[in-house]
């Protein structure tokens, strides 16, 4: 059986929402990086045990969180044994802005995962992009690297767009079937 993890961090429960809705896709442990930058207890074990690894950050002033940023650096002890090698990766992000700089998130996660020597797992949905498509359509802010979401500044994360959470519980979908196609 493949296992896929979701690893996160969120300042104000917005990000936390798009991760639940990710695993929900991908039939995914979550693992919550704490505002002091940590795993829980046996949170690298189950990276460990993982398929796949699905990173998630909200964009905190055009890139990744601090804590996001410290648990990437505290991850170099995995690197040094190639523990994450092969693995496959996947990104997403939330903020407040219809772009807001997410890609530049999303960049990030991407070369964590590329520092790895992981296999990174696109977005993979067709974009609304038309004169008909409506905020709530999956994959309205149109990303190809990546689930993305938006959540307005004065907007709790009860607010999330169903359109937006819909995308990314599609994108966990798509990983953990790649995942299993990799498996054989
Ligand atoms: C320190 C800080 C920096 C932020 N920088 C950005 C930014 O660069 N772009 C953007 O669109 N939103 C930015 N925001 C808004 C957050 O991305 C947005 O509120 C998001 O929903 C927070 O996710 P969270 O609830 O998971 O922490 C910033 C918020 C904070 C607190």
């Amino acid at each position: 059986m493949t296992t896929v993890a979701v690893v996160y961090h969120s300042g104000y429960g917005h990000t936390q929402r798009m991760a639940q809705a990710v695993a929900q896709g991908a039939g995914a442990v979550l693992v919550a990086i704490d505002a002091d930058g940590n795993l829980p207890q046996g949170g690298w074990d189950t990276l460990a045990a993982a398929d796949a690894i699905i990173f998630g950050s909200p964009t905190y002033m055009g890139n990744v969180s601090w804590q996001f940023k410290k648990f990437a650096d505290a991850s170099s002890k995995v690197w040094f044994a190639q523990g994450w090698k092969d693995k496959l990766a996947a990104g997403f992000t939330n903020s407040a802005g219809m772009n807001g700089d997410k890609h530049a998130t999303l960049t990030t996660l991407f070369t964590l995962a590329m520092q790895h020597a992981m296999i990174w797992v696109s977005q993979g949905l067709m974009p609304s992009n038309t004169k008909a498509a409506r905020r709530n359509d999956v994959n309205y802010l149109v990303s190809y690297s990546g689930a993305i979401a938006q959540s307005p500044s004065d907007s709790s994360a009860g607010d999330m767009l169903p359109g937006d959470l819909e995308t990314a519980r599609l994108f966990g979908e798509r990983v953990a079937q790649v995942a299993a196609r990799m498996r054989g």
